[in-house]
């Protein structure tokens, strides 16, 4: 069959299989600088990569077979009816990142949607250990808002959970323990309504394993008050834990897959990259968009003074809650040192 050649050189010297790919370059440069205070993997990287999935998500061929509308995906509609969809109650602390972004989408003239997953793809890209990320365009602006309900929340059930996913994307529960790998590197300012910023894992500037391992191990404290909606005992001072993440780690139907990306990083990588690019395509027809995955930087390296999985200081597999009945839980080195205490990560302007 022909091929379409429209491979192009861009103005930075850059050679991209689509020449309308270059424009991205200039929206790169600006967001790498002006958004991610110098290409880190900080609260805008986290809180940008959880956009991508709250606008994605709310979508519901359930809801469209009853007539109903069910919302059109990676739209971008969280932007363009930010008014509606920040107020959802999944949604909440999205209104920061939504307005950091949408001086760029003006500036630079792209659609909300195809620039939600750019940003996302390039925070991804910010931390790391991340895949190297894909980018596609061609997404149009949403024409209504999604519809409330379609957003999972930490004190939903598994079986919540894994039909909401189903639902929308056709996921199944070993691709719903995929895309949880983003809880890698991220922080949670709205669970706990006294503090801010506390880390899923004590590695929340790096996308590793040890959200995988450190989920599993027995939860003996809460970083900070108690009886949270969401919210289980944590075994890390200053870290945080869901609910949904504790009762997937623990489910029969996802637990080995869970314990799987533990030392493996090639799983864990190939499987995120896969599900990242298959959010950001929700309500969209692939074959018309544009590959412009070139314009992604080429991700980092995991930092060689650590093992890629390890348990934190004082911890050992005596604290290891063993939940897939197939295969042993991995041999791992304990950091040496006092315990770990995780560093929080305060939301933009805190
Ligand atoms: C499927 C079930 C999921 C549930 C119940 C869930 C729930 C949550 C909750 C409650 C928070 C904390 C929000 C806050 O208080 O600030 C959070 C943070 C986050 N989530 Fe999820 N999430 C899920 C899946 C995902 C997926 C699939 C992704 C991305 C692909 C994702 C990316 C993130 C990121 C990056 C953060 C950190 C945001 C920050 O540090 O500011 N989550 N999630
Ligand atoms: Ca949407
Ligand atoms: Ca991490």
């Amino acid at each position: 069959a022909a091929v379409k050649e429209k491979r192009a050189t861009c103005s930075n010297g850059a050679t991209v299989g689509d020449a309308s790919s270059c424009a991205w370059f200039d929206v790169l440069d600006d967001i790498q600088q002006n958004l991610f205070n110098g290409a880190q993997c900080g609260a805008e990287a986290h809180e940008s990569i959880r956009l991508v999935f709250h606008d994605a998500i709310a979508i519901s061929p359930a809801l469209e077979s009853q007539g109903k509308f069910g919302g059109g995906g990676a739209d971008g509609s969280i932007i363009l009816f930010d008014d509606i969809e920040t107020n959802f109650h999944p949604n909440i602390g999205l209104d920061e990142i939504v307005n950091l972004q949408k001086p760029f989408i003006q500036k630079h003239g792209v659609t909300p949607g195809d620039f939600i997953a750019f940003a996302g793809a390039v925070a991804m890209s910010n931390c790391p250990g991340a895949p190297q990320m894909n980018f596609f365009t061609g997404r149009a602006p949403a024409t209504q808002a999604a519809p409330d309900g379609l957003v999972p929340e930490p004190f939903h059930t598994v079986d919540q959970i894994i039909s909401r996913v189903n639902d929308a994307g056709e996921f199944d529960e070993l691709e719903l323990v995929w895309m949880l790998s983003a809880h890698s590197v991220a922080a949670a300012n709205d669970v706990d309504p006294t503090i801010q910023g506390l880390a899923f894992d004590s590695t929340p500037g790096v996308f590793d394993s040890q959200f995988f391992v450190e989920t599993q191990l027995r939860g003996t404290a809460f970083p900070g008050s108690g009886g949270n909606q969401g919210e289980v005992e944590s075994p890390l001072p200053g870290e945080m834990r869901l609910q949904s993440d504790s009762s997937i780690a623990r489910d029969s139907r996802t637990a080995c897959e869970w314990q799987s990306f533990v030392n493996n990083q090639s799983k864990l990588v190939s499987d995120f990259q896969f599900i990242f690019l298959a959010l950001t395509q929700l309500g969209e027809n692939p074959d018309a968009m544009t590959d412009c995955s070139d314009v992604i930087p080429i991700s980092k390296p995991v930092p060689n003074n650590v093992p890629f999985s390890f348990f934190p200081a004082g911890k050992t597999m005596a604290d290891v809650e063993q939940a897939c009945a197939e295969t042993p839980f991995p041999t791992l080195t304990t950091l040496p040192g006092p315990e770990t205490s995780v560093q929080r990560i305060p939301p933009p302007g805190a």
